[in-house]
């Protein structure tokens, strides 16, 4: 089957929580965007601001001409109203449809790319039984178990979660050599595939203060960590470390590698919200498609006041346009 090219096609926006920013940032990214990056919004048009100028379309690639003048919308209807700040277990299975059908367009090529818009995952369980820590382990079982890592990304750091949305206290057991290795190869070939970087550098930070001071704070770093590191270097990936994590961040260091990759969320998360909240996207690598999304969560405390920064979604869509771009399709 021949696909149109990437620029023919929107990205579709998965509403997220509609109680959430989720809507409002839509609507002023496609008052900045409009026809210059056509996107097509995955949602019930009752939970977008009073007065948006909303086009409904029935097929993605409506999208492509009415863009400039109304944000095209694939309406879904949701069971509840959304009360802004209030998440409504209601909802919640409209929320996963619209991420499932966001996906599906992705997979099927009618839409360039999937952005997603954040969700409050605790509703998603609570409300339809969501079995899954987020959209990228729920993407990658609807991409039939693809192998996938979290990385957010901004102009002057990429980071990567090894271990991702679990207790600290279950780190050190979920942080093991297959583990790091597979972060590794993923990302690696995500950044080669998606961001143009052949071999790229990779950072590793150490899971322990001062990356185990020799053994004196932590024994991960001597006993396989560092050997890991080795191992991966004699096969060829331009890797380093372990580092410390508290001098992995700042601006020199940043300039020593294209990614680092960190033991749990926290140590890779905290450095990029700090240095870039407003512009940071969160990029789902080793998907058969390309997802993306902001950095930031469902900002229940500002939502519905007309506060909400669109800056780090319209980044993530911008993102998802420059990663289609590298993959060539
Ligand atoms: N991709 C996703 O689906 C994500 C979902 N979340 C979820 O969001 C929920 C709330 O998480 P929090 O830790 O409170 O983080 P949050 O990012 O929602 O909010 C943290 C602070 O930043 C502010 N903020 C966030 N986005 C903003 C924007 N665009 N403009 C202006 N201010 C903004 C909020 O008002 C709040 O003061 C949780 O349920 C979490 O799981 C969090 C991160 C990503
Ligand atoms: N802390 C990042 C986050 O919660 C986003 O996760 P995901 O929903 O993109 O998997």
């Amino acid at each position: 089957m021949s696909h149109p090219a990437p620029f023919e096609r929107p990205v579709a926006l998965s509403c997220g929580d509609p109680s959430g920013i989720g809507p409002e940032i839509a609507a002023r990214a496609w008052e900045q965007l409009r026809a210059s990056l056509p996107f097509v919004w995955i949602g019930d048009p009752a939970h977008l601001p009073r007065g948006t100028k909303i086009r409904e379309i029935s097929e993605p690639a409506e999208a492509m001409s009415h863009a400039g003048s109304a944000l095209p919308v694939l309406p879904l209807e949701f069971a509840a109203a959304a009360l802004p700040g209030q998440p409504d277990p209601a909802n919640a299975t409209g929320v996963i449809e619209a991420i499932r059908h966001g996906t599906d367009l992705a997979m099927r090529g009618e839409a360039s790319a999937l952005c997603t818009a954040p969700i409050n995952k605790k509703a998603l369980k609570d409300g339809a039984g969501f079995a899954f820590p987020g959209h990228t382990e729920y993407l990658a079982h609807l991409a039939g178990g693809a192998r996938v890592v979290m990385m957010l990304a901004c102009d002057t750091l990429r980071v990567v979660p090894a271990t991702i949305h679990i207790a600290l206290s279950e780190v050190p057991r979920a942080f093991t050599p297959a583990l790091l290795r597979e972060t590794v190869e993923i990302t690696a070939a995500g950044l080669a595939r998606d961001f143009g970087l052949e071999n790229p550098r990779i950072a590793i930070a150490g899971l322990n203060p001062h990356a185990g001071e020799g053994g004196a704070m932590g024994h991960e770093e001597i006993d396989w960590i560092a050997p890991l590191i080795a191992d991966l270097r004699a096969e060829g990936h331009a890797v380093s470390g372990p580092h410390p994590a508290d001098t992995l961040f700042h601006a020199a260091a940043r300039t020593r590698y294209d990614a680092a990759i960190c033991a749990y969320h926290d140590q890779a998360l905290i450095p990029i919200k700090t240095l870039a909240f407003d512009e940071g996207v969160n990029v789902t690598l080793g998907l058969p498609f390309v997802r993306t999304s902001p950095d930031h969560g469902t900002a229940y405390d500002i939502a519905g006041q007309g506060r909400a920064n669109p800056a780090s979604l319209i980044a993530a869509l911008r993102m998802a346009a420059r990663m289609r771009a590298a993959r060539g399709l």
